[in-house]
């Protein structure tokens, strides 16, 4: 059987960190197991590609949760990355480490190596930021970040204006001092590409000769010797093959995947495993519990002036933008469909916000069949704010499906069941409504489309953000670290507890739900993730 030092299982965000961290200094040899295949797709790396990726079975695993009885028995659409590059590949790129005081709680759960300090130094080790350096955002690292100053709709710097007539600050820089406020998103996006953690991280490490990544190899089990983890069983072409680890297996399989693979393997909740009929190799009650998601919402209007809607419907607007594109890597297909946003507190006694809002100059009410059609929007002048909740109370859990590991796990996401979360939840879609009633956006509008001038009272603005709201697709905290064994799968160097030899480190290792999207954070997890494992291997 052959060996490699490290295993990695997946090449997502903290897939990718790791493989390149772990492999810098040439001494350990690293094998990545991917279940998806090459990057190195158009829709990948055209920015606004992204709605094209959104229902593709062939970079995507496409989950459904189970029917959601806190959204009207909704069953909501989960997609996952499954591509090298995971999530980072199809997601939206914005790019937002969560807020300060996140990490503070990282700090209490899981110690000083997750606290905002150690987060702020690894941040600007991890970044090249195209807005310069200062104590916050750092330039020469592996990965670049598009201060996204040019190109931007006209309608983004009046969505800015509206929101502090409506009382939030502008904010230049949300990974900067202060989070609150209104102002453009930073990208993942460079050169007019995609800047996935593979094209940033893997890439490079794949060039090295002790990396070796293996596409289509899907785990389909840890290989335990008594509490020792030895090695990964995976499905390559149609084949179970097996791979000893030297050293360490990680999994990188994110928050859905990583809970599914430690069950499959004999590690989770005893009783549930034995139904499944899986031998347990260890009773790990906590793994797939707390499974912590945003929720989001968009209030759509139809505008009197022209938006992206006008201007990629036509044919003549799309050849013009592909020329755009092409000819000068600008125009809208450069860039992510949120262009700026915000975040905001519902009450002023909080101590910090616990609403993020996404801009989108375009709007895509009628749906196309395959894809979420931003290419192809809405046959009118549409506009669309969205906003999710930062920190929700609700928690819900992977459990197995089937023993298969071929068989999607079940996702139950139990989503607004606090009466907290609903409580902001409302008090934030009236803020919505309250920045689209100031100048200068309230002029340019011409009706609310969604949910629609009838729905007024409480009652009916729950019934609407329960029927019309999903996942913002940032799942986390599924096989959690911490200091406390009582409350964590993970020691707070992402070790199983009770198996040697076996870590993981993805976003189902976050002790609580950042508030702010998960990218910057699981590509952070990464990062210290190696710096950890590497202490350790002396
Ligand atoms: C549609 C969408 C939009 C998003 N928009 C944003 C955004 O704009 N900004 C932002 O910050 N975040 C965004 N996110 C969230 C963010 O991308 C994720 O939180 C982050 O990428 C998660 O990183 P991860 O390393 O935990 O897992 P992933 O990046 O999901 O990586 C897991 C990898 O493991 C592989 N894998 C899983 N199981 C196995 C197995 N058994 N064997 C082998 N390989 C396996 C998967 O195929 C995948 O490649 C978005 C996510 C989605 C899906």
């Amino acid at each position: 059987m052959t060996t490699y030092d490290y295993i990695i299982v997946g090449a997502g965000s903290a897939g990718c960190v790791l493989a390149e961290r772990l492999s810098v200094n040439g001494r350990y040899s690293v094998l990545v197991l991917e279940a998806g295949g090459t990057d190195r797709r158009f829709y990948v790396h055209l920015p606004l590609g992204y709605g094209k990726l959104f229902y593709d079975p062939a970079v995507n695993w496409l989950y459904r949760a189970e029917p959601d009885p806190g959204l009207a028995g909704n069953v909501d659409h989960w997609p996952r990355g499954r591509i090298l590059g995971g999530s980072s590949s199809i997601n939206a790129m914005v790019w937002i480490r969560g807020h300060r005081t996140d990490y503070d709680d990282w700090q209490a759960s899981a110690g000083g190596n997750w606290g905002w300090e150690a987060a702020r130094d690894a941040y600007r080790a991890i970044e090249d930021n195209e807005a310069g350096a200062d104590d916050f955002r750092g330039q020469g690292g592996p990965l670049f970040i598009s201060a996204n100053h040019s190109d931007l709709h006209p309608l983004c710097e009046t969505f800015i204006a509206s929101a502090q007539a409506a009382g939030l600050p502008r904010n230049p820089d949300f990974n900067g001092a202060e989070q609150d406020g209104a102002g453009i998103y930073q990208m993942t996006i460079k050169g007019a590409r995609r800047n996935s953690a593979a094209r940033a991280f893997l890439r490079p490490a794949m060039k090295r000769r002790n990396v070796t990544v293996l596409t289509h190899a899907q785990a389909t089990r840890v290989l335990l010797e008594g509490r020792r983890a030895t090695g990964v069983e995976y499905r390559h072409k149609g084949t179970l093959h097996q791979v000893r680890a030297g050293r360490e297996v990680i999994l990188a399989g994110g928050a859905i995947n990583s809970p599914q693979l430690l069950m499959l393997s004999g590690i989770g909740p005893a009783a549930h495993l034995r139904a499944q009929g899986i031998e347990v190799a260890l009773d790990a009650p906590l793994v797939g519990q707390n499974l912590t998601d945003h929720q989001g919402i968009n209030y759509t209007w139809r505008m009197t002036v022209p938006t992206y809607n006008d201007a990629l419907r036509p044919w003549w607007g799309k050849l013009r933008a592909g020329l755009q594109y092409v000819l000068g890597g600008r125009g809208p297909l450069s860039k992510s469909i949120n262009h700026g946003g915000g975040f905001f507190r519902t009450s002023p006694d909080l101590t910090r916000p616990n609403m993020q809002l996404y801009f989108q100059a375009f709007s895509t009410l009628l749906p196309r069949a395959g894809e979420r059609p931003i290419l192809r929007p809405d046959p009118f002048s549409g506009l669309s704010i969205g906003l999710s909740n930062c920190r929700p109370g609700s928690r819900g859990e992977i459990t197995l499906a089937s023993s298969d590991p071929f068989a999607a796990p079940r996702i139950t996401a139990n989503a607004f069941s606090t009466e907290d979360d609903v409580a902001e939840m409302l008090a934030a879609v009236k803020m919505l409504r309250h920045i689209a009633a100031q100048d200068p956006i309230a002029p340019l509008i011409a009706e609310e489309l969604r949910p629609g001038p009838q729905v007024q009272t409480d009652e009916d603005l729950i019934a609407d953000f329960r029927a019309r709201s999903g996942t913002v697709y940032h799942p986390s905290c599924t096989v959690r670290m911490g200091q406390d064994a009582a409350t964590s799968v993970l020691d707070p160097d992402l070790r199983v507890r009770g198996i040697a030899g076996l870590r993981v480190c993805d976003a189902s290792a976050f002790p609580t739900l950042i508030g702010g999207n998960t990218n910057a954070p699981a590509i952070l997890t990464g990062w210290i993730g190696a710096a950890r494992i590497l202490a350790d291997a002396g």
